[in-house]
């Protein structure tokens, strides 16, 4: 048996009414190596017809060496699922949870495969992305497409839940881990500190065409920082000026991608004097690689070689407002594919992220490919009518 399948789900039973019509919940997450022998052939997936340069792959590969060659990402998941099927539970919500990931075991076809041995017909998708990007949210819906065409007409017909980024239980999880970090401050620095939230960079070009009319990448992150600042400020009294950078760049050097970066940015504090900072993670839902090396490790160190007094807030994880969020996007979408009205939890503008993306929302700069789960899909294979 390996490692994942103890996550495993192996029946379905009849939902709850509340969560009609799904019969299922898919967590749709990246993937990645669970050991040294794995890290070559997870990177190849990842960057496979991406045009990643050799050296920054050999970098990123050292990365995941230095953990042993395991990324933090899929016990991450597990915990996520963990969390879920407990709130799942504890509402008496009755439902099987699935995982698939498009890099890694356990794959997404293959688990499409075993949800329909199951008997599994319609499932709700939740991917570990909270904003929009081709990165973020039509790279997954082509993988949907990919498996979906290997499985053929036995595959459940699948719809993605909403992007999370503007839950208020995802900012309250935020808030929450920045609350923390401060704490873990001298009361001077905690007093002083700039709030530095820091997302993945992208490339320019994916960022100015995120979303349905593009530039959403930056917007939705900016209503996030905002919004967690705001909530900190409420909590503690004190409020902290905030910016937001960028981490983990890649791609050839000539193709500009989304800056400040994180290590340059703390270069800059320091020398307007600044003395403490607290960086948020605010684009990853959970501690993955890039949390652990880009920012535990590199900028950590970073802010040390400055005399910058620097901790990490916590990611929204398996914080008990983020997995009810989770939660409350699945009953959400389940009452609104039942035809009912209604009210979505969101923070206001820009959001809330649409159900099924228009076409041409995030496109694939490098050429169209089939992707579900938006209007541009193709019919369905199953033959449901829609
Ligand atoms: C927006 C975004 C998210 C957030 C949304 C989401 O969560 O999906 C994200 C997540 C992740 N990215 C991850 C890992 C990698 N990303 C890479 C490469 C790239 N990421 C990009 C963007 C994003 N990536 C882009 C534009 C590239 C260039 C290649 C391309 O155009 O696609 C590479 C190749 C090496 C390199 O180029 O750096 C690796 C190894 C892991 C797993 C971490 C772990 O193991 O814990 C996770 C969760
Ligand atoms: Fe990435």
């Amino acid at each position: 048996m390996r490692a994942w399948e103890d996550q495993r789900v192996s029946s379905s039973e009849s939902a709850d009414p509340r969560l009609a019509p799904y019969d299922a919940v898919l967590v749709l997450s990246f993937g990645g190596p669970e050991g040294q022998d794995d890290v070559i052939p997870f990177l190849e997936n990842v960057t496979r017809g991406k045009g990643i340069p050799r050296e920054r792959l050999e970098e990123v590969g050292e990365h995941y060496r230095a953990f042993g060659g395991k990324s933090p990402i899929n016990d991450q998941n597990r915990a996520l699922i963990a969390g879920l099927e407990h709130e799942l539970a504890e509402a008496g919500l009755s439902i099987p949870v699935y995982w698939g990931n498009r890099n890694w075991h356990p794959y997404l076809a293959d688990e499409l495969k075993r949800m329909a041995d199951d008997g599994v017909t319609r499932v709700a998708t939740f991917i570990t992305s909270a904003y929009d990007s081709y990165s973020g949210c039509r790279q997954y819906r082509e993988n949907v497409a990919d498996a979906v065409a290997e499985v053929g007409p036995r595959a459940p017909r699948i719809d993605r839940l909403r992007h999370c980024f503007d839950h208020p239980g995802f900012i309250s999880a935020n808030a929450d881990g920045v609350v923390g970090a401060l704490g873990e401050l001298s009361s001077e620095g905690a007093r002083n500190a700039r709030l530095v939230f820091v997302t993945h960079s992208i490339p320019v070009t994916m960022a100015e065409t995120s979303g349905p009319v593009g530039g959403a990448y930056v917007a939705q992150h900016e209503a996030v920082a905002r919004a967690v600042a705001a909530q900190v400020a409420e909590r503690t009294g004190v409020a902290y000026e905030h910016d937001l950078v960028y981490c983990s760049r890649s791609g050839p050097p000539e193709m500009p991608w989304l800056e400040p970066d994180v290590n340059d940015h703390l270069e800059a504090l320091a020398e307007r004097g600044a003395g403490s900072v607290v960086m948020a993670p605010i684009g990853f839902l959970s501690d993955h690689m890039e949390v652990a090396y880009d920012l535990d490790t590199e900028a950590m160190q970073t802010a040390k070689s400055l005399g910058l007094e620097a901790a990490r807030a916590a990611t929204a994880g398996t914080h008990p407002d983020f997995i009810a969020a989770v939660v409350d996007l699945l009953l959400e979408r389940a009452a609104v594919e039942r035809g009912e009205n209604v009210t979505r939890a969101s923070i206001g503008a820009p959001g809330p992220a649409r159900d099924v993306c228009p076409v041409g929302c995030c496109p694939n700069l490098r050429g169209e490919r089939p992707a579900l789960c938006g209007e541009d899909e193709p019919p369905n294979p199953s033959g449901d009518p829609k």
